[in-house]
C-alpha cells in the first residue's frame, strides 16, 4: 500500500476539499472521514479520484455481521484503497466486512484493505479501564484487538505509535499499523492523547501515518506536508 503520510482531510464541504487539494502539484494519499463524507456523500469520493489522489475512506463501521457485510458491499463499488472498522464490533463482524469487500468489488478492481480500530488515540488507559471497564492496561487491549483482527483476516490495525511495535512483533511487520495522532515536536495536541513524531512513528514501525491538522491548520499546507513526508522518511 502507498506510504505516503495520509492527510486526514477534516473538512466539511467538496468546494474546500477541491481548493486545499489544488495547493499540491503530486499524487496524494488523503482520508476521507465521517464529516465529509456525511455532507457531500460517495460523490466526493469521485473527485477525489479524477484528482489522482490514493482515499482511505475512514467510516469506522461498527455494527451487527450482517449490516457491516452489507455495507462493506457497497463502500467497495466505491474503488477507495482503504476502508475500517471498530475492532469493539468483534471477529465474526470483522470478518463479515471482509467477506463484503470480497464480494462488492468489482472484477478487475483492487480489494479495498481493510483495517480495524483498536482504541481511538484520543483514549487513555484511564478513561478506558473507567468508562470501557477493560480491567487491562492500554497497550495489552490494543494488542488484543491487534491479533483479535490478524485472525480474522484483517490486513491491519488503526493503532497509536506508542503500540506499533509490540503489534509487529505479534502480527508481523506486513501487518498495516496505520498511526493518528501525529504531531509535529511542539505541536499542540488538541483532543489527541497518545501522539508521536513522524520521525517516531518511522522508528516503531507504523506503516502509515495519518496527519491532519498538523497539516490542513498550517499556514502553508504544502510546506507542512514537505515538512512532515521528510521526517517521515518520503515514500519509502
Ligand atoms: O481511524 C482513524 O483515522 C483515527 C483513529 C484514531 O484512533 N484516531 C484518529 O485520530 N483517527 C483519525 O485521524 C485523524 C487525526 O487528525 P489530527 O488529530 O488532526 O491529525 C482524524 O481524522 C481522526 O478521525
Amino acid at each position: 500500500m502507498n506510504t505516503n503520510p495520509i492527510i486526514a482531510l477534516d473538512l466539511s464541504s467538496k468546494a474546500e476539499v477541491v481548493n486545499f487539494l489544488q495547493q499540491f502539484n503530486e499524487p496524494l494519499f488523503v482520508k476521507v472521514g465521517m464529516e465529509l463524507y456525511y455532507q457531500e456523500g460517495p460523490e466526493i469520493i469521485k473527485v477525489i479520484k479524477e484528482m489522482g489522489h490514493d482515499i482511505f475512506l475512514d467510516l469506522k463501521l461498527h455494527d451487527i455481521p450482517n449490516t457491516v457485510k452489507s455495507a462493506m458491499k457497497g463502500l467497495a463499488k466505491l474503488g477507495v484503497n482503504l476502508v475500517n472498522v471498530h475492532a469493539a464490533g468483534g471477529s465474526a463482524m470483522m470478518k463479515a466486512a471482509m467477506e463484503g469487500l470480497v464480494e462488492g468489488t468489482p472484477e478487475g478492481q483492487e480489494r479495498p484493505a481493510l483495517i480495524a480500530v483498536t482504541q481511538l488515540t484520543s483514549t487513555t488507559e484511564e478513561q478506558m479501564q473507567q468508562e470501557q471497564n477493560i480491567q487491562t492496561s492500554l497497550d495489552a487491549s490494543v494488542l488484543n484487538y491487534a491479533i483479535l483482527a490478524n485472525s480474522a483476516g484483517l490486513d491491519g490495525v488503526v493503532c497509536s505509535v506508542l503500540e506499533a511495535k509490540v503489534i509487529a512483533e505479534a502480527c508481523g511487520d506486513e501487518f498495516f499499523k496505520v498511526t493518528p495522532g501525529i504531531r509535529l515536536a511542539g505541536g499542540e495536541a488538541h483532543d489527541q492523547k497518545r501522539v508521536a513524531t513522524p520521525q517516531f512513528a518511522k522508528s516503531e514501525g507504523s506503516t502509515q501515518i495519518v496527519v491532519g491538522r498538523a497539516i490542513t491548520k498550517a499556514e502553508n499546507p504544502v510546506s507542512a506536508y514537505a515538512t512532515v513526508n521528510q521526517l517521515w522518511g518520503g515514500n519509502q
